[in-house]
């Protein structure tokens, strides 16, 4: 027998408050998202001028001692917080990149 007459009105009842949470989550989601937006725009205005102070004392754009610092403080905050550290450690040297290709550019201008 077919059933989804009789059903329908609990499984509209269930999309309802799914879609509900659903969207609830999503605008948690797209605040989180603009806070990491607003934070990174800070975190490279800083790198910014720490890139122009390199090219004025002709220091190296990278610093590979200060950056294993900072992936070992990272990969502990990732586990204390329950993120994976791998994935942290990923997402540090990502940033890192990009900040070196920015002092890069600098110190050549
Ligand atoms: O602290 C520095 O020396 C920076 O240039 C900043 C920064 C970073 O983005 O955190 C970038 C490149 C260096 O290799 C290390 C760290």
């Amino acid at each position: 027998m077919n059933n989804s007459a009789k059903d329908e009105p609990v499984r509209s009842l269930g999309d309802a408050s799914a879609s509900a949470e659903l969207g609830r989550l999503r605008d948690s989601i797209d605040n989180i998202d603009a806070a990491v937006i607003h934070m990174l725009a800070e975190r490279f205005k800083c790198t910014q001028q720490v890139g122009h102070l390199k090219a004025a004392h002709k220091l190296p754009p990278a610093d590979p001692a200060r950056e294993a610092r900072q992936i070992a403080r990272l990969r502990e905050l990732a586990e204390n917080a329950k993120l994976d550290p791998a994935f942290a450690e990923k997402f540090l040297n990502f940033i890192i990149a990009e900040v070196i290709r920015h002092h890069e550019t600098i110190a050549r201008a």
